[in-house]
Order: C-alpha cells, then sequence, then structure tokens
C-alpha cells in the first residue's frame, strides 16, 4: 500500500534535511556566526544521552549555540551566566530551586516554566485543556476518552465505575507521572470486578479501537512534526465477552519502531489533519505555556475525523524525531534573537 501524500512528504524532508546540513556546515566555515548563546541543561544521564547526540550539538555549535551542564547542587545563579536553561529533572526541589532563579532572572529563559510542567504530571489536568478547548472544524474533531479518577479507596471502583457509565474495557493508569518506571505501568482491564485489584491514585479511561497505530505529536515551538507509532490493536466484543480479568500491558508506543514505512490500511495510518494539528498545539501552546511536549494522538477505528488525545509528555524524547537537531537548533536561533530584540 501506499500512503502518497505522506511518504512523498517524508522524502521531501528528509532530502531538504540533507541539503541544510551541508549548507549549515559550509556557512559556519565562510561567514562565521554572530552570536554565542549558552544553553545550561539539567537532565538525567540518560536524557543527556538521547538528546544531546553528537550531530545535535555541532549543528548548534556550527550556528553559536554552546550546552553547558548544570550542577543542580550548586546554586544556578553562580553558574552560567545563562541565555536559556533546558531542563528535565523530576524532583520537586528541582523545580521549586528553578522556579525561584526563574523569577529572579527574567532575562534568562527557562524551558519550561516548572509552574507550567505541573500541569502534565497529573493524567487528569494534562487533558483538561484539550477537553475544555472541544476543537471541531471542518478537518475533525479532537475529543479526550470518558474517564474517572479514583483517588483512594480500590473496592469502590466498580461501583463507580458503573455511576460514571464507563464501558468496558477500560485502561488503567496510574494519576501521577513522575518519571519514574511505575507511573508508565499501565493495565486494561475486561471487567468490572477485577477493577478493584488495581493500586490507587489512577485513572480509568475507556479504550477506544484505533486500528493499533497511534500518532506521536513532537512539539518545538512553532514546529510540529508527526510520526506514527505502533500501538495496542483493538479489542472485539467477542473478545470482551471471553475474557475476565486486568492485564498489564507493555509500553508498546514508545518502542523506538515506528510505524512510518509499514504497510497499514490506509484509513488507519493517515496521518490527522495538519490544519487540525496546528490549531490544536496553538491552543495548548498558549494554555498550557509550554514550548517542549508532545501529543499521543489516536483516531478512532473507522472514523476518519474522530480524534482522541490520551496523553501529554513534558520534554519527551526529541532524539526519536527525525530531523529534531535542525529544528531545535532553529528554536534556539530563534529564542536567542527574540532575547536580543527586546534588548535593542
Ligand atoms: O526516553 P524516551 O526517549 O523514550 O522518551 C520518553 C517519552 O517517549 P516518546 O518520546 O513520547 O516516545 C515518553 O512518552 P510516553 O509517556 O511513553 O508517551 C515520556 O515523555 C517519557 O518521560 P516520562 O517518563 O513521562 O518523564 C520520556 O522519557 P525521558 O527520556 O524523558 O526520560
Ligand atoms: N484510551 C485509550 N484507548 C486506546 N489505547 C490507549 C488509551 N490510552 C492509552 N492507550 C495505549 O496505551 C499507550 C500508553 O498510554 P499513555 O496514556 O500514552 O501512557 P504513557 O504516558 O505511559 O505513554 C498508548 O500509547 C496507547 O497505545
Ligand atoms: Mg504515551
Ligand atoms: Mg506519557
Amino acid at each position: 500500500m501506499r500512503l502518497d501524500g505522506e511518504i512523498k512528504e517524508f522524502e521531501y524532508e528528509e532530502e531538504r534535511e540533507s541539503v541544510e546540513e551541508m549548507n549549515s556546515v559550509s556557512n559556519s566555515i565562510n561567514l562565521g556566526f554572530s552570536q554565542q548563546v549558552v544553553v545550561g541543561y539539567a537532565l538525567t544521564t540518560k536524557k543527556k544521552q538521547s538528546f544531546l547526540q553528537p550531530k545535535f550539538e555541532l549543528i548548534a555549535r556550527d550556528k553559536g549555540i554552546i550546552f553547558v551542564p548544570i550542577d543542580q547542587h550548586r546554586p544556578l545563579a553562580e553558574q552560567g551566566p545563562f541565555d536559556i536553561v533546558l531542563h528535565k529533572l523530576l524532583s520537586n526541589e528541582w523545580s521549586q530551586l528553578l522556579e525561584d532563579y526563574r523569577l529572579k532572572h527574567p532575562d534568562v529563559m527557562v524551558l519550561d516554566p516548572p509552574y507550567a510542567i505541573q500541569c502534565v504530571r497529573n493524567r487528569q489536568s494534562m487533558l483538561e485543556d484539550v477537553a475544555a478547548l472541544g476543537l471541531t472544524d471542518s478537518y475533525g474533531r479532537v475529543c479526550v476518552p470518558k474517564q474517572l479518577v479514583i483517588e483512594k479507596d480500590p473496592t469502590l471502583i466498580p461501583a463507580e465505575v458503573a455511576k460514571a457509565g464507563l464501558k468496558l474495557p477500560l485502561v488503567s493508569k496510574p494519576l501521577f507521572v513522575d518519571g519514574s518506571a511505575k507511573s508508565h505501568e499501565l493495565f486494561l482491564a475486561y471487567d468490572n470486578v477485577s477493577l478493584s485489584n488495581l493500586e490507587p491514585p489512577l485513572i480509568l479511561q475507556e479504550f477506544v479501537n484505533h486500528g493499533g497505530v497511534m500518532f506521536k505529536v513532537y512539539v518545538i515551538g512553532n514546529a510540529i512534526k508527526v510520526v506514527r507509532r505502533f500501538s495496542l490493536p483493538d479489542v472485539c466484543k467477542r473478545e470482551l465477552s471471553k475474557y475476565a480479568g486486568v492485564f498489564q500491558f507493555p509500553r508498546v508506543s514508545c518502542a523506538a519502531a515506528s510505524a512510518d514505512e509499514a504497510d497499514l490500511e490506509p484509513g488507519i495510518a493517515e496521518l490527522p489533519p495538519r490544519p487540525m494539528l496546528e490549531r490544536l498545539v496553538g491552543e495548548l501552546r498558549r494554555r498550557m505555556g509550554l514550548q517542549l511536549f508532545n501529543i499521543d494522538i489516536i483516531r478512532e477505528h473507522g472514523k476518519r475525523d474522530l480524534f482522541y488525545v490520551i496523553d501529554i509528555n513534558y520534554f519527551p524524547g526529541y532524539g526519536k524525531m527525525p530531523g529534531y537537531e535542525h529544528i531545535f537548533t532553529d528554536f534556539l536561533v530563534g529564542l536567542a534573537d527574540s532575547k536580543n530584540q527586546k534588548q535593542l
């Protein structure tokens, strides 16, 4: 099967990237650069490895950007000085330190502000802006699955599910996202009674059949890049009546294998319409105050225009986003330029 429009778009982007790469190297040789931008980073070792790849550092350096590690155990004001701070360390102490620093140093761009990130550390609040937005236009409709928060007593879950009218199967997700493996332990529940085996605090979300493919919409400021990933297969009525219990499932969507090259049914694989995504992302950036995030979106199987946002992640795995090195570099250059303009 050929997904003509989309595959061409990907090929075109790849071609353009290699040309840009050569241009950027020759620019640095011929022209040099006019400004130096110091980007402090506070990232876990794993994140540093996946994000600060040598190719990215080189491309950024060609544009005058240097990356400097932040020592989280030393006062931030004694380090740098930084133009921009990138961070993803999830302890509350760090968030507080960084928030204090941000308020005292308004000239430093902290990406993103710790207070704004709080909203995506809770799986209920992360989807509130999407629900409030209620995006419907000629390109499609974007909803969130029906869901319920269980704070404490697991024995009450079956009754609460019945009261809320949630339909099986349900996905159970830990309420809080703290970067731990446990916060990504998800379960699929086939019956009501077994739900009391789950461990609150959690959210229960209606499972939406989506043909086993999901879309990761990566956002870096104004830039949007969509990739396909494999996801959970559909659950049919027969399967639902045959099985009971809660089953943990693996982290299918963050597997390195992308579904972009797979031979998929067009109705399942077609990317969400670009104008709809641009509107969604624009609104979410404004409402959440975030520049660095991705959105997990699924299309209800058989409904071309009906989409669900199921997850939003702060500073996701950009290393897996094709072409992130140039896109992120351009983003940092743009931030530095806007800072310089303000200072003029
Ligand atoms: O490690 P990676 O590259 O798989 O990135 C993870 C993301 O994968 P993705 O880019 O969406 O495929 C991942 O996205 P998902 O939640 O799996 O959709 C998270 O953002 C994860 O961060 P955290 O554990 O929630 O703090 C991200 O983990 P960190 O790299 O931030 O530790
Ligand atoms: N409501 C849902 N309907 C169908 N599949 C879902 C739903 N919620 C999650 N999934 C599947 O589970 C995966 C992980 O869920 P997600 O909410 O993205 O958690 P995580 O933060 O661990 O990635 C998704 O990528 C998707 O494959
Ligand atoms: Mg996810
Ligand atoms: Mg997530």
